[in-house]
């Protein structure tokens, strides 16, 4: 085994929990592998005690999808598995059955960059069961992760101040070094840039991906000479198109003003120097003398660039203290999601055929109310009114309803909590084509045009959602009928149970 080469294999098809496959051969066996079935992916709770979250890893999953197949290798690796008795797990005809799958459901998901919310399905997934349940492991495992970094990278973009009209301020994702493994790394560096972050460190990433890769040098550069001017000229006449100047090796203001002689002389030779970097002690103090040596010198278009475990609430308070820094590098607590390392993504059956061929509703009974699944094929109906989001209703296509008239909606744990957008309420239906029969709807969108979906949620999500401190919670509500069949369904589950 080559640790490296053989990771990333031809197939991932073998990157799934073994209960997708024991259930799976169980679909088989019993002819039920071609039942349709509805499937939903969703989350019960937004991450960093946050009011939003960012829908992130659909592409990752389409790519995923559209490759679902298994090689010979994959194949004689299963056919090694074997049960309690010695025998094999999985017999050679099911292994053949998998050998001839291809991925042939229909998704609707919610758009990358879109802003989501606890309980709302943002992934669908309808067609055979057997291949419905089998994706449910790798669709958590992309989607969860990349919907967590987004979120975070958001968060930290906002509390930058990204969002805002002529902002200045850019984010850069240092977090390689750090993230879980060369997966963890790779998919953090997309997830951040999608949700906000302007470059990346990461140059596979860059490479893989198309984003924008930027580097400045390290303490080691300047303890490699005799001096920290002779570390900044010999960067300079090495790289006079990419001066960033660590200045806090040993003083950090003395730094600042080397840099300044140093970007003179630069700037002698026809380049400019592009800023400074902190990245130890008051970082709003220093960015403040930093700042006023810089202007006074001469430079007052460079940078200053900060670093050092940032994340969204330093980053606030140092904007609160006045800070002048207007690049924000943040590597370990982006990369990592430092202060909640999982999102809790779940995938659970809406509805399936019967014999007949009609659609069955299916729950998932909890003792905790807000953990019982929703049952049918369902939608995400978005209101909006004077360009902010209102409300989000979730609804059952398979259900008759006005669609056309008052939409009331149900708090999902209380039915007196209730919402009415009145008819004419401009609303979109979230869940949009995706793959239909296996084939994919339409085209990828562009990793800019996701970008920019992220900054107008920012845009169109209330303020008192976005706040980091107790937001206020987002209203996401069950079409009433809904409600009501739901209720109905929890009842005569208990009764028969
Ligand atoms: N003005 C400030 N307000 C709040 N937190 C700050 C401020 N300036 C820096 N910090 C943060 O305080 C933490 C500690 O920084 P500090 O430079 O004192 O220690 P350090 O990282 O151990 O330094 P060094 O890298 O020199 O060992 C870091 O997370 C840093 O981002
Ligand atoms: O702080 P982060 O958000 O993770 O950003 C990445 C960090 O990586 C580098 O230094 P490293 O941490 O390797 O060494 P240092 O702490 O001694 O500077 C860099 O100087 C940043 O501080
Ligand atoms: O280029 C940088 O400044 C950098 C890259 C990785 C980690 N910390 C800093």
């Amino acid at each position: 085994m080559n640790q490296l080469t053989d990771l990333y294999r031809p197939t991932l098809s073998l990157l799934t929990d073994l209960y997708q496959l024991t259930m799976a051969y169980g679909y088989w066996k019993h002819g039920l592998a071609e039942r349709e079935s509805v499937f939903h992916l969703f989350f019960r709770k937004s991450p960093f005690a946050g009011g939003y979250s960012i829908a992130c890893g659909l592409q990752t999953a389409v790519e995923y999808l559209q490759r679902l197949s298994f090689d010979s290798e994959d194949l004689s690796y299963l056919g090694t598995l074997t049960g309690s008795d010695g025998n094999p797990l999985l017999e050679d005809a099911f292994l053949d059955y998998l050998g001839d799958l291809r991925w042939s459901c229909d998704v609707d998901a919610i758009a990358e960059g879109t802003a989501v919310y606890p309980h709302e399905p943002f992934v669908r997934v309808k067609g055979p069961i057997l291949q419905c349940q089998l994706v449910e492991t790798p669709l958590l495992n992309l989607i969860n992760f990349q919907t967590l970094i987004a979120t975070k990278a958001a968060r930290v973009c906002a509390a930058a101040g990204v969002y805002e009209e002529g902002s200045r301020d850019r984010v850069i994702e240092f977090g390689l070094r750090r993230a879980q493994g060369i997966d963890g790394a790779l998919s953090a560096s997309r997830a951040a840039f999608l949700g906000g972050c302007a470059a990346t460190s990461n140059v596979m990433a860059g490479r893989l991906y198309g984003i924008p890769v930027v580097g400045t040098h390290a303490h080691s550069w300047v303890m490699t000479f005799a001096s920290e001017q002779e570390a900044f000229e010999l960067y300079a006449d090495a790289m006079p198109n990419n001066c960033v100047f660590l200045v806090d090796t040993y003083d950090t203001l003395d730094g600042v003003r080397r840099a300044v002689e140093v970007g003179r002389r630069l700037r002698r030779s026809g380049h400019e120097m592009l800023g400074i970097r902190l990245d130890s002690g008051d970082l709003a103090w220093l960015s403040i003398e930093a700042r006023k040596i810089l202007d006074e010198g001469g430079f007052p278009d460079a940078s200053i660039v900060a670093s050092n475990d940032l994340d969204e609430r330093l980053i606030t308070s140092l904007k609160l203290q006045g800070a002048r820094i207007d690049t924000w590098g943040v590597g370990t607590k982006l990369a990592t999601a430092y202060d909640q390392p999982a999102l809790g993504g779940v995938y659970k059956l809406g509805a399936i055929r019967d014999e007949k061929g009609n659609w069955q509703r299916r729950i998932k009974l909890s003792e905790q109310t807000i953990k019982v699944s929703n049952p049918g094929i369902l939608q995400v109906r978005r209101f909006e009114h004077a360009s902010e989001h209102r409300g989000d209703m979730i609804y059952d296509e398979l259900s008759e309803w006005d669609r056309d008239g008052a939409a009331i909606m149900v708090d999902p744990s209380d039915r007196n909590r209730q919402k009415e957008f009145i008819a004419g309420t401009n609303y979109t239906d979230l869940l949009q084509p995706v793959f239909r029969g296996g084939q994919q709807v339409g085209e990828s969108p562009s990793l800019q045009s996701i970008r920019d979906r992220v900054r107008e949620q920012h845009h169109r999500i209330p303020p008192a959602v976005q706040r980091f401190d107790n937001p206020h919670e987002y209203p996401v509500g069950l079409e009433r009928g809904l409600y009501d069949l739901k209720a109905d369904m929890i009842q005569s589950a208990r009764e028969q149970r």
